[in-house]
């Protein structure tokens, strides 16, 4: 069933490391329990897109981060309503500070090319073809 209210706002990280793209497995008991996205959440009331970011990296990974670059927002419709994902590539502040997962089950690095897979949530399909063509 579709829902009148507006899109939630959702910031993602496309954090790289070299040829290698971080991906985080959404833990039991949460929706899109057990796919993969992109670390990141809903922007809080009077924050900026960026501060949400940092703010839910931090939270999510324990890291800092650098912003490279903002990606073209996309809107998808869930049954339980619809975002607007802002995605944003990204890299670690240090190389050295190893992401932990604060509230996901799991991490992986991927590579770039092989993002695409079918336990991503449905949502990022459009975040994905754009790092595609990213060099
Ligand atoms: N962070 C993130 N969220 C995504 C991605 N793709 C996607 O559909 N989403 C959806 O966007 C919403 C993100 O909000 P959130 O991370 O704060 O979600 P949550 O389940 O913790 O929310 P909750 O605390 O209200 O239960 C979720 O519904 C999540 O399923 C993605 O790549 N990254």
């Amino acid at each position: 069933m579709s829902s009148s209210l507006p899109p939630v706002d959702v910031v993602c990280a496309v954090i790289r490391r070299g040829d290698l793209i971080l991906l985080a497995k959404r833990p039991p008991g949460k929706r899109l329990a057990g796919m993969w996205e992109f670390p990141g959440g809903k922007v809080d009331p009077g924050e900026t897109p960026d501060q949400a970011l940092h703010r839910e990296i931090m939270e999510e990974l324990g890291c800092e981060l650098t912003i490279l670059q903002a990606g073209p927002a996309a809107l998808h419709e869930y049954e339980w309503g619809s975002i607007r994902l802002f995605p944003f590539l990204c890299e670690l502040k240090s190389e050295s500070s190893e992401p932990c997962p604060h509230e996901h089950s799991e991490l992986i690095w991927v590579f770039q090319k092989k993002l695409s897979r079918p336990d991503m949530a449905p949502a990022d399909e459009p975040v994905i073809r754009w790092v595609a063509t990213l060099a």
